[in-house]
């Protein structure tokens, strides 16, 4: 995928939109988006553009490492956050902190 676009399971959308989510967690075929840089987003469903985002900052992570502070910004519980990251990432524990906010 290109690095000006970015896709999201359909389910995170209204967090997004409402500023409750902050972050995404992504292994490293995600981690080269320039902080600065604008990014094009869609659902991931159905390729459908919701928004653009400017990204912070990208900061590799362990799983391990995964805290509370994480989770408020994913607007999830840390058990939760596992639990999904887990579930799309079943074989890695080298993840990014992709940091970003809403453009508009
Ligand atoms: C669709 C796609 O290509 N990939 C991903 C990968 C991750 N995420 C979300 O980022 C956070 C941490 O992983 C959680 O909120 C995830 O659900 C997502 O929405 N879409």
């Amino acid at each position: 995928m290109s690095l000006s676009e970015m896709t999201f399971f359909e389910r995170f959308e209204a967090d997004i939109l409402s500023g409750k989510k902050t972050i995404t967690i992504r292994d490293a075929s995600e981690k080269d988006y320039a902080p600065g840089s604008c990014v094009q987003v869609s659902t991931f469903e159905d390729n459908r553009r919701f928004c653009q985002l400017r990204i912070d900052s990208v900061t590799a992570l362990e799983f391990e490492q995964l805290s509370e502070r994480h989770a408020e910004q994913e607007n999830m519980t840390l058990p939760q956050l596992k639990a999904v990251i887990r579930d799309i990432y079943p074989n890695t524990d080298s993840l990014y902190v992709v940091a970003f906010q809403l453009v508009n």
